[in-house]
Formats: C-alpha cells, sequence, structure tokens
C-alpha cells in the first residue's frame, strides 16, 4: 500500500512495524502491534498520551501506555486465568487496510480476523476492525463483527493512558452520583458522590455512558475524554506499590499519568448475534 506523504513506516525494532505521523494537525505513532496509538500531541502541544519510558516494543507483548486495545474480554479473562490479561488484540499483529490524509488529519483502518491461533484463546469466528483518525482530536473506534453463526460475548476497553503533571492534583469531573466497582482490594460497588481526586490506587469501573474531563492544573489544560457504545468507564492509577511491581514502568511514574478507559465490562459486556456488529468509540481533546 502506497502511503500518503504524511505517514511514514519505520521499525521500532526489526519486526515491529510502526507508522509515524507528521501532519500539520498533530504529531502521532501508531504501532501495528496491536494496531495501538502510542504518541499524539495535538499541534503546538506538549503529549496527550503517556508512553512509558520502559515500554517494551516487541511483537507479542502489549505497549505500556498509548491506547491498548483490551478486547474481547477486559482484565483477566472470566474463567481461565492462564489466558491473558485484558484479552488477545493489543498482543497481535493487526493488518493496516487504510491510510488517508486530508486538511483534517490522518485515518488508519486495521483488521484483525480469528485464525487457529486465536481460536485457541478465544473460539469464535470474528472481525475487528480498528479506525483511527488523528487530528487536533484523536479518536479511536472498536468494530466487533460477529462472523459465526452462534452469540457470543465480548467485555472490551480502549484503555486510554493520559499525560498529566501531578496526579495528586488531578479533578476528574463527569462520574459525580455514580455507581462503580471498586477493584482494589475486595471487590465491592460502590457510589461516587462528587468528583475523582487522587490519593490512593484507583482501579475503579464505573456505570456510565458521558464523557469525562480532567482537570489538571500543573499542565495548565483540560483533556476531554468523550465516548459511544460504552456503558462503563474505567478510572486507574497504580499509585506506588502497583508501580513498582510493574515492570515496564518507572517506579515514580504514577505522578505523571491516569487511565481513562472507554469500555464494556460487568453488566455493560456486550451479546452480539451471528452476522451482527458492535462499536466502541472514545474521542480524546483538549
Ligand atoms: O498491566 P496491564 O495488564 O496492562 O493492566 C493494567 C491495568 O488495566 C486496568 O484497566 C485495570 O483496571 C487494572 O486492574 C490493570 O492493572
Amino acid at each position: 500500500m502506497s502511503l500518503p506523504s504524511s505517514i511514514t513506516l519505520t521499525e521500532a525494532i526489526p519486526g515491529y512495524p510502526v507508522l509515524t505521523i507528521h501532519h500539520t494537525t498533530c504529531l502521532a505513532r501508531v504501532a501495528l502491534n496491536g494496531a495501538h496509538v502510542m504518541e499524539w500531541a495535538p499541534a503546538g502541544q506538549s503529549p496527550v498520551l503517556y508512553l512509558s519510558p520502559q515500554a517494551v516494543l516487541e511483537p507479542g507483548k502489549p505497549i505500556r501506555g498509548g491506547i491498548p486495545i483490551c478486547w474481547p474480554w477486559f482484565n483477566a479473562h472470566p474463567s481461565d486465568a492462564t489466558k491473558p490479561m485484558h484479552g488477545i488484540a493489543r498482543n497481535r499483529p493487526w493488518t493496516l487496510k487504510k491510510a488517508n490524509e486530508s486538511e483534517a488529519g490522518v485515518k488508519l483502518m486495521f483488521v484483525l480476523c480469528n485464525d487457529a491461533e486465536t481460536h485457541e484463546l478465544w473460539p469464535h469466528g470474528f472481525e475487528a476492525q480498528v479506525t483511527i483518525l488523528l487530528g487536533q482530536k484523536l479518536e479511536v473506534s472498536l468494530e466487533t463483527i460477529n462472523k459465526s453463526d452462534s452469540s457470543f460475548v465480548i467485555t472490551e476497553a480502549l484503555h486510554t493512558y493520559l499525560t498529566v503533571g501531578d496526579i495528586s492534583k488531578i479533578t476528574v469531573k463527569g462520574l459525580a452520583d455514580t455507581d462503580y466497582l471498586d477493584t482494589v482490594g475486595e471487590r465491592m460497588m460502590r457510589h461516587q458522590t462528587g468528583d475523582i481526586t487522587f490519593d490512593r490506587e484507583v482501579d475503579r469501573q464505573y456505570a456510565s455512558t458521558g464523557a469525562v474531563t480532567v482537570e489538571d492544573p500543573a499542565l495548565g489544560r483540560i483533556i476531554t475524554v468523550e465516548k459511544e457504545g460504552s456503558g462503563t468507564t474505567v478510572v486507574w492509577n497504580p499509585w506506588i506499590e502497583k508501580s513498582k511491581r510493574l515492570a515496564d514502568l518507572p517506579d515514580e511514574a504514577y505522578h505523571q499519568f491516569l487511565c481513562i478507559e472507554a469500555a464494556n465490562a460487568g453488566d455493560s459486556a456486550v451479546t452480539i448475534g451471528p452476522g451482527a456488529s458492535h462499536v466502541i468509540r472514545t474521542v480524546v481533546h483538549l
């Protein structure tokens, strides 16, 4: 496929293709492993996504940062702990099907289909399509098409790592008066009364279909995360002890990022009939 002039295909390491985007609207990098947006900075702004300086770029390994695609299950597999955390999509090479540019930015489309290896982990016929629009805004859509002759159930997340100046000064708005599953310690349902601030590990699945804003006084900006086709918003910061356990993340990195994930988990799991499809989308902008 010939690429438009704003997109360059290089190898981060041999055998690991990455698309680099230099467009008037933004700078970005997208790995074919996982159809994974690694970096995105709208013109004149510092990076909006967080990418760990210790991120491992290796075929078959997830990238710590950017927007991992968690699919067809979110978090641990519901019944088999030997299967990969967050599903199979972020660990596989996707096929680039389309790459276009316009004044508004760059549009990429990637596809992943079932094969013998995916069947071992998830025994269904499927086509997954990821469409990424990179411009002044960043939009990622994941479409799941059921190519088998029976229904299947998915959970999923567009696991967006946002760069923040200082996590202890962040306020997340848009989730007040919402129930959430708290997964730190003993899992239990709780109710969010006001806005969210951070002084400990936070790993929560909010029952919400709405947009969220992240107010960051240290960097002097507000990030908006909108979404569609998503009944769960995951808010995650690993804080001190969990950051130490994650090998591909510096111990002190938790100060500098926050994940706001458009997701479908728990009661929002999606059932897709034969020949039917479902789209989850997130839009990030300043
Ligand atoms: O280390 P991983 O597999 O990328 O997962 C990171 C985090 O992803 C979040 O979505 C989960 O809520 C956390 O529980 C998890 O720790």
